[in-house]
């Protein structure tokens, strides 16, 4: 297995004027979870380089550590030996700065309060007062395209219109790094496919850097200038392919030989990953 490989199959031009500032180091890391049994070893020497302004994805069988990977970043969970830093800092004073906003699979949305109120809950948490938090969540609501819907109940929305609401709530807070866990995996593949474009686009605007964990192929093609394949248990990096696709992506890129090329590179990976 070749381990955290690097494989650079050219930089599209735009992608050479990004600022090259370190969002997250991963420094051989693992995670054991104690359990009453046997402890289970998640993930194994973990070396993971991300650029601010990066779409990463995470890909892997299930169960191969993704969302603990993920977690790790984002100080939900801790590790058992090696070093995370983010933005310079360890991820718990990272998180001390604001500098996550999450998406979950589900929306986790509060179904006694509108899409106004959901959004604008924890900013006021924070501290925000109502005008601003309105201010602030009506601006994040129009760029999820859902201006007009700020008034209806979550069981009112489809389940793609609860995660752009999910989206619109995690982005408010202005996060250095949105942490996107298989939040489009209960979703319709046409739901999923506009979902995927508008987020596309969202990144073409903000180029916040973004991890991604999923379990598709052609999502993670599709999104990411950064895929990184993940074996079975005990996870460990098996590649990291830095895309040669253009940042500026629109769904027909998928009928292209350069795409299928790259979902076929990761295919190879992920099959390399179980021998
Ligand atoms: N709190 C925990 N205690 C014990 N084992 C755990 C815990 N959390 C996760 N695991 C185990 O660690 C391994 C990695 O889990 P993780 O959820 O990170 O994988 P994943 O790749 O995200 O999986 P999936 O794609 O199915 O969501 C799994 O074998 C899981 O059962």
């Amino acid at each position: 297995m070749n381990h955290s490989e690097s494989t650079h199959l050219g930089t599209a031009p735009s992608q050479t004027h990004l600022q090259q500032r370190t969002a997250v180091e991963v420094r051989n890391a693992s995670v054991i979870y104690q359990t009453a049994d046997t402890p289970v070893h998640a993930l194994s020497d973990i070396d993971l380089h991300i650029a601010e302004g990066e779409f990463v994805s995470l890909i892997g069988p299930s169960g191969c550590g993704k969302t603990t990977l993920m977690r790790v970043i984002a100080d939900l969970e801790h590790i058992s030996a090696g070093e995370v830093l983010v933005n310079g800092v360890s991820p718990h004073d990272a998180r001390l700065a604001r500098a996550y906003g999450y998406v979950f699979q589900a929306p986790a949305l509060f179904p006694w309060r509108n899409v106004l109120a959901n959004v604008t809950l924890p900013l006021q948490i924070q501290g925000k007062g109502k005008a601003e938090a309105k201010r602030i969540a009506m601006e994040h609501l129009e760029r999820v395209g859902l201006k007009g819907f700020e008034g209806k109940y979550p069981w009112q929305l489809s389940g793609g219109m609860q995660q752009r609401v999910s989206i619109a709530r995690a982005l408010s807070f202005e996060p250095k790094i949105l942490m996107m866990d298989e939040p489009f995996g209960a979703l319709d593949e046409i739901t999923r496919d506009r979902l995927n474009e508008q987020l596309q686009q969202l990144w073409q605007r903000e180029r916040r850097t973004v991890v991604f964990v999923t379990h598709s192929i052609a999502e993670a093609v599709y999104l990411s200038t950064k895929i990184v394949v993940m074996s079975p248990r005990p996870g460990r990096i098996v590649k990291v392919i830095d895309s040669p696709l253009p940042d500026e992506r629109h769904l027909g890129l998928r009928d292209t030989p350069a795409f299928m090329e790259l979902a076929h590179e990761v295919r190879e990976a992920l099959a390399d990953g179980h021998h």
